[in-house]
């Protein structure tokens, strides 16, 4: 019963789809173990794993400082507590004093450490070489305060490492908020199984490395969400022509925009598409501002047949996309939709009524955070404080694939469970990388033929591209594409 590692700071280190448990589905799991096992097992798995973890990942440490709160979460910390003991490490336990008694397998955990000979203290050490941080896991209900808001900071104010039991402490397991204090872990241990907050908004930037343990646990009980797997590799056969990959055209750059629209078109140019057609917008007049690459081949909006073809639309289409977009919604085969295309959908009801009228699987929708909020008539904070729902609630609304992007972007579908991105990094937090995913899921969904497919494949392989970008320089949204 080996802890696996899932992510390093540096990207996924699996590459399964694995299931994701919000704290509901998580507690569900839990509960039907508890009484299959004996008192205390699975928490006792739980510290056996911590304190190993912990041994791996600073073998010379000599104190140890044991942070548990007063959850069940703290009796992870008190079951490591007592390995670390036996194994002659000199630990220095600490406890917030008693304001109610503890649950049933912390309480177990507590007494267990007690005769084993732990020390348990109401205060922090002077000094420590390694924190296993186990004071709150999917049981924070608001934001840290008194000694647990006092020993986060403290925790986070030495550049020790911090191995963080389930979650780091401050962390809200479904959704990755971070109400107040939290804990910046060099590394998480997600217990049973992994939580969505751990995967995106503040999860990536305080669980450091992520590694898993199941404590052994099997369920056929249906997750909340899955981690998105890295795609198999797609084969060109040998017997193959510029047909076989299918036609991308990309609609947009209206005057003085077109760096988005060639940003795209060569991104699924370099993704391969069998043929790339660029649209600029008629108010640019056929006139590319920026250096279109020869294997583009140009042509006039109203001589595309979006019925022939994956339509990726919207990059840098300003307010002139909304012209084109009724023909593009009701006759594209396939339709990736990007930026002003999703702001002018936002803006139109009649828009929003031809694109809900579309096959589900020909759709896909790009929104970044703002956009999203747009779409939907809330605020970014609202599409942020629950990011795998916001993507499900708009998947619902406009009966599409959806990519919502950002640290930890969700791919989501009507009927479908959601995935998380595990790949990508704040490299990507630049402009014009948005356009370089909507050409590449254009790409894949000329290939593919299902929105959803394509969503997941794009998404993966693009945050992979800036997970291998080892060049010294900054990151660009051409120099990403370039590396396809
Ligand atoms: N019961 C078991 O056998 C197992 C439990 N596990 C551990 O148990 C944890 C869940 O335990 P709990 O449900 O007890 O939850 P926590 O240990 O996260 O703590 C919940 C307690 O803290 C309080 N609390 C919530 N927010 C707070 C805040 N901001 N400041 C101070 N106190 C706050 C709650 O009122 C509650 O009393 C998991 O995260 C995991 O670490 C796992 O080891 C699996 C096995
Ligand atoms: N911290 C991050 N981790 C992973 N991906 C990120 C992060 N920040 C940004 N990205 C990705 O970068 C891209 C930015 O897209 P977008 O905001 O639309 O930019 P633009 O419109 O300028 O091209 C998205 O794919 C987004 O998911
Ligand atoms: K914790």
């Amino acid at each position: 019963m080996n802890s696996e590692w899932i992510l390093s700071t540096q990207g996924p280190k699996t590459f399964a789809r694995l299931p994701i448990l919000g704290t509901t589905a998580s507690r569900t799991l839990e509960e039907n173990a508890i009484q299959n096992h004996p008192p205390g097992y699975l928490m006792q798995r739980a510290g056996l794993a911590l304190a190993k973890l912990s041994l791996a990942v600073a073998p010379h440490a000599h104190v140890f400082w044991i942070a548990c709160g007063r959850g069940n979460n703290g009796g992870d910390g008190l079951e490591a507590a007592i390995h670390l003991h036996q194994w002659g490490k000199e630990i220095h336990v600490s406890m917030p004093a008693a304001d109610k008694p503890l649950p049933t397998d912390a309480g177990l955990a507590f007494a267990r450490a007690r005769q084993a000979g732990v020390a348990i203290h109401d205060h922090a050490p002077d000094h420590w070489d390694i924190c296993i941080d186990a004071l709150l896991g999917i049981g924070l209900t608001h934001a840290p305060t008194g000694t647990y808001a006092d020993w986060i900071g403290l925790i986070n104010s030495r550049s020790c490492d911090v191995i963080s039991a389930d979650i780091p402490s401050g962390l809200m397991a479904d959704t990755g908020d971070a109400p107040g204090a939290c804990v910046n872990a060099t590394h998480t241990l997600s217990m049973l199984r992994l939580k969505p907050g751990l995967l995106t908004l503040h999860g990536r930037d305080v669980c450091g490395n992520l590694w898993l343990n199941t404590l052994g646990l099997e369920s056929t009980a249906e997750p909340t969400a899955w981690l998105n797997p890295m795609p198999a590799a797609y084969h060109r056969p040998h017997l193959s022509h510029k047909g076989s990959f299918g036609d991308v055209a990309v609609a947009g750059g209206t005057r003085g925009m077109q760096g988005a629209a060639v940003l795209a078109a060569r991104a699924a140019l370099q993704s391969g598409a069998g043929r790339v057609y660029l649209a600029l917008l008629p108010s640019a007049n056929g006139e590319a501002s920026v250096k279109v690459p020869a294997d583009l081949m140009q042509r006039h909006t109203d001589a595309l047949q979006p019925q022939q073809l994956t339509l990726v639309a919207g990059c840098g289409g300003g307010e002139e996309i909304a012209h084109p977009l009724p023909r593009w919604l009701l006759e594209s085969k396939h339709l990736v939709l990007d930026a002003d295309a999703l702001n002018a959908i936002a803006a139109s009801a009649d828009l929003q009524t031809l694109l809900q009228g579309r096959d589900v699987d020909t759709t896909v929708i790009t929104p970044h955070p703002l956009e999203a909020a747009r779409l939907l008539g809330c605020s970014v904070g609202e599409v942020q404080a629950d990011r795998l729902r916001t993507a499900q609630l708009l998947a619902k609304q406009f009966k599409c694939t959806v990519i919502l992007k950002g640290s930890g972007s969700i791919i989501a579908a009507p009927d479908r469970l959601p995935h998380i991105n595990p790949s990508g990094n704040g490299k990507l937090a630049i402009a014009g990388t948005g356009d370089v995913l909507a050409g590449m899921t254009g790409a894949a969904l000329a290939r593919h033929a299902s929105a959803w497919k394509a969503a997941c494949a794009a998404c993966y392989h693009h945050g992979a591209l800036a997970d291998q970008w080892v060049k010294r320089t900054s990151l660009t949204a051409s120099g990403l594409l370039e590396s396809i």
